[in-house]
């Protein structure tokens, strides 16, 4: 096709679902480990590898596989999935004059150490949880800019009191009755930005401490908030980070409302209702999906 009137207007490329672990051997014989999944995608002068055919723009998807372990082997930072990211991002640019942007997007998977005899044992580990921490850095060569979205994924957590959910707007498409007690269960999906900011600005930010204390938030205020309704423990999560993390620019929850609903027990002369529920049934799907992004009116000072 020529002089068509299309042009490429986007293009992005590179290795997703590099799976890689890091184990680090300490003097001590104490050994610790981090498990990886990492997409790295280039953006730059590379149009005519889709347009003209031409590879000799091309670095390799096996290369981004390359880079990701090799960055990985001589990193100190794997563990800390932001600074990884960002070692990664700053290879890619020093190495290829022509990419202009670098795009590494990190799932970190959880490994906890175990507990033998009361006492952490120095090499092994359990999965203890299905959540997990992730990031997403983009790094443009312009300005050496790079903005940073850190999250925290399918956090599972449920409270048996505590939620209610009344005074709702109501009309003739409605029939969910008012609760003053209820389950509340969701599984939660956050993720904070920092930047867009000159790398260097970033080198000082303790990121590790800002994962752990988004998910101690998350979890504090999910379990001793008396809930009137997602939305508002929602946003009550939203605000304590904001105010505990002066480099967080904004904060994304997304929390899906897993419905548990009281069992109807009535045809056999029981009381499964109000202050008598006690057995409940689980649902599947629908689900209520509770979002709301809290930003500053003025981004942080980095
Ligand atoms: O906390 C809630 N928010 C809603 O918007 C909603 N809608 C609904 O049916 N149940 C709930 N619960």
């Amino acid at each position: 096709m020529s002089n068509s009137n299309v042009y490429l207007k986007t293009a992005r490329y590179g290795k997703d679902l590099v799976r890689l672990m890091r184990v680090y051997r300490e003097p001590s014989g104490v050994q610790r480990c981090t498990e990886l999944t990492v997409r790295l995608l280039l953006e730059g002068d590379i149009e005519t590898s889709y347009t003209k055919a031409d590879n000799s723009v091309v670095v390799t998807t096996d290369t981004c596989k390359n880079t990701c372990n090799i960055i990985a082997k001589r990193s100190q930072n794997v563990d800390n999935i932001d600074v990884f990211a960002q070692e990664i991002t700053r290879h890619v640019l020093n190495q290829y004059k022509h990419i202009s942007s670098a795009h590494v997007k990190i799932i970190k998977h959880k490994w906890t150490r175990l507990n033998v005899n009361g006492k952490p044992h120095p090499h092994s580990f359990v999965r203890d949880g299905e959540d997990i921490s992730t990031t997403e850095v983009d790094h443009y060569r312009a300005g050496d800019k790079v903005t940073i979205k850190s999250g925290l994924d399918k956090l599972l957590v449920l409270k048996t009191t505590g939620s209610a959910f009344h005074g709702f707007y109501k009309d003739e498409y409605t029939t969910l009755p008012e609760v003053w007690d209820r389950i509340f269960s969701t599984v939660v999906n956050a993720s904070w930005t920092i930047g867009p900011a000159p790398a260097s600005a970033l080198a000082n930010i303790d990121f590790p401490a800002i994962h752990a204390g988004v998910r101690q938030i998350t979890t504090d205020t999910f379990a001793t908030d008396d809930s009137a309704s997602v939305q508002a423990t929602l946003y009550l999560m939203e605000q304590q980070i904001l105010a505990k993390f002066p480099a967080v620019n904004e904060i994304y929850y997304a929390l899906p409302n897993k419905h548990y609903v009281g069992v109807d027990m009535n045809k056999f002369n029981i009381d499964n209702t109000g202050s008598n529920m006690e057995v409940y049934h689980p649902q599947a799907d629908p689900s209520g999906l509770i979002t709301a992004t809290l930003a500053r009116k003025q981004p942080a000072k980095l």
